[in-house]
C-alpha cells in the first residue's frame, strides 16, 4: 500500500535526511517510526504526502509512484495528523473536523453529519464539544479532534507525526487505546511517528526502528524486542526490553499444557482414584461443554460423592490472546503457578512459567522479511 524504494532524501544544506530506505506498509497495518531527534522519521512520513520529494528512489501509494500524481488530490486520500495539531481557532470543533469533505464539495448538512459521526468515534460528544472553538479544548481532546479531523474524508492512508505527544502520561494511553479500537473497526493503512519505543511497540504491527538516517531493523514488536538487529537499535529499546515484550506477546493455544481434569459430575472417589494414578495433586475441573468452573486437591475427593461437592472456583484465567504481561500479573496476582486460557468460557489449557518462556522466544523468533 505504502511502498519505499531506495529512497535517499539530501536537503540543499546537504543534509542527507534519509538514504536508500526501502520497506513496505501493507494495506490495513499500522507500521510506527521510532528512532532518535532527527534521525529521518518526519522527512519519510513527508515523502509519502509530497509535502518533500526524494533525491532519488521512489515511494508508490495505492501502486501509483507520488512523484506523477498531484499533490493536491494525492493528499485528499491521505490523512495528516501532527502534534500541534494545527487547527482553525475561529472555527468551531465541528466545522474543523468538516473541513476537508468541505474541501471535497460535500454540502454542508452532510460533512457535519460525518464530522459528529467521527467526533463520536473519537470519543467527544458531538453536542457537547462540536460547537466549542479549538481554545476551548485540552490538550488531549485538540489530538482527538486532529484524528477525527484525519479521518473524515475516509482516506486509506493515515501519516501521523507523534499525535500523542503533547499529553501527559495517562491522557496519552487512553488516547493510544481509543486509537487502537478504532483502528481495529476501521483498518486504514498507517504510519505513525514516535520517539517512545513504549508506543512504538504497543501500537505498531511493525516497527521501523532508525539510526541516523536508515531503518536499522524493519520488524514486528517482539523481534525487535526479542532480537535486536544492531547495537544501535539495543540500546535504543533498553536494557529492559525482556520486560517490554511480555506486553506485546500474545497467549496462543500452542504455548498451553494439559494439565489433569475432571468433570463436576465424575463420582468423585472415581476422580480420586484416577488423578492418584496419574501421580496428580489436584486437576482442573469442566462444567458441561468444557467450560471452566475452577479447581480440586486430589485428597479432597477422597469424601465421596460428586466433584462438584469439592470443587472451589478459579478466578486466575486469562482469555486466550491476552499478553504474556496479563498473564503473568494474574499469576502473581493469586500466587498461582499456573493461568488457565479460556476461549469465552472454554478451557483451552494452562500456562506456566515454561509456556511463558517458550511464548517468548517464539515471539522474538517470528521474524517476518
Ligand atoms: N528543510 C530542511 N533543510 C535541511 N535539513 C533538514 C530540513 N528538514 C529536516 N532536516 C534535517 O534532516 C534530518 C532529519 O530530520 P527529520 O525531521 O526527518 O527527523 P525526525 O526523526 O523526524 O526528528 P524529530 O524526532 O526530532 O522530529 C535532521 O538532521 C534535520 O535537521
Amino acid at each position: 500500500m505504502i511502498r519505499f524504494e531506495q529512497v535517499t532524501k539530501r536537503y540543499p544544506d546537504g543534509t542527507t535526511a534519509v538514504r536508500d530506505l526501502s520497506f513496505e506498509v501493507a494495506e490495513g497495518e499500522l507500521v510506527t517510526l521510532v528512532g532518535p531527534s532527527g534521525c529521518g522519521k518526519t522527512t519519510t512520513m513527508m515523502l509519502v504526502n509530497r509535502l518533500v520529494e526524494p533525491t532519488s528512489g521512489r515511494v508508490l501509494v495505492g501502486g501509483d509512484d507520488v512523484a506523477g500524481v498531484d499533490p493536491v488530490r494525492l493528499r485528499r486520500r491521505i490523512g495528516y495528523v501532527i502534534q500541534q495539531v494545527g487547527l482553525f481557532p475561529h472555527r468551531t470543533v465541528l466545522d474543523n473536523t468538516a473541513t476537508v469533505p468541505l474541501l471535497l464539495g460535500w454540502k454542508r448538512a452532510r460533512a457535519r453529519a460525518r464530522a459528529a459521526e467521527l467526533l463520536e468515534l473519537v470519543g467527544l460528544d458531538p453536542r457537547t464539544y462540536g460547537p466549542r472553538y479549538p481554545d476551548q479544548l485540552s490538550g488531549g481532546q485538540r489530538q482527538r479532534v486532529g484524528v477525527a479531523r484525519a479521518l473524515a474524508a475516509d482516506p486509506p492512508v493515515l501519516l501521523m507525526d507523534e499525535p500523542f505527544g503533547a499529553v501527559d502520561p495517562v491522557v496519552r494511553k487512553q488516547l493510544q487505546d481509543e486509537f487502537l479500537r478504532m483502528q481495529a473497526a476501521v483498518r486504514k493503512t498507517v504510519l505513525l511517528v514516535t520517539h517512545d519505543i513504549e508506543e512504538a511497540v504497543r501500537l505498531g504491527d511493525r516497527i521501523a526502528v532508525y539510526g541516523q538516517g536508515r531503518v536499522e531493523q524493519f520488524d514486528t514488536p517482539g523481534a525487535v524486542l526479542g532480537r535486536p538487529a544492531t547495537p544501535c537499535v539495543a540500546a535504543f529499546v533498553g536494557a529492559d526490553r525482556g520486560l517490554k515484550r511480555l506486553s506485546v506477546t500474545e497467549v496462543q493455544p500452542g504455548d498451553l499444557e494439559q494439565p489433569p481434569v475432571t468433570r463436576l459430575d465424575e463420582p468423585a472417589r472415581r476422580a480420586e482414584a484416577r488423578l492418584r494414578a496419574e501421580g496428580a495433586l489436584r486437576a482442573v475441573v469442566l462444567a458441561a461443554g468444557g467450560d471452566l468452573h475452577g479447581w480440586v486437591g486430589t485428597e479432597e475427593l477422597a469424601g465421596g460423592g460428586l466433584v462438584r461437592d469439592h470443587a472451589h472456583r478459579m478466578d486466575c484465567w486469562v482469555p486466550v490472546g491476552a499478553s504474556l504481561k496479563e498473564a503473568f500479573e494474574a499469576m502473581l496476582r493469586y500466587d498461582a503457578g499456573w493461568v488457565a486460557v479460556l476461549d469465552g468460557r472454554h478451557f483451552l489449557g494452562v500456562l506456566t512459567p515454561a509456556g511463558l518462556h517458550s511464548a517468548l522466544r517464539r515471539s522474538a523468533d517470528a521474524f517476518t522479511p
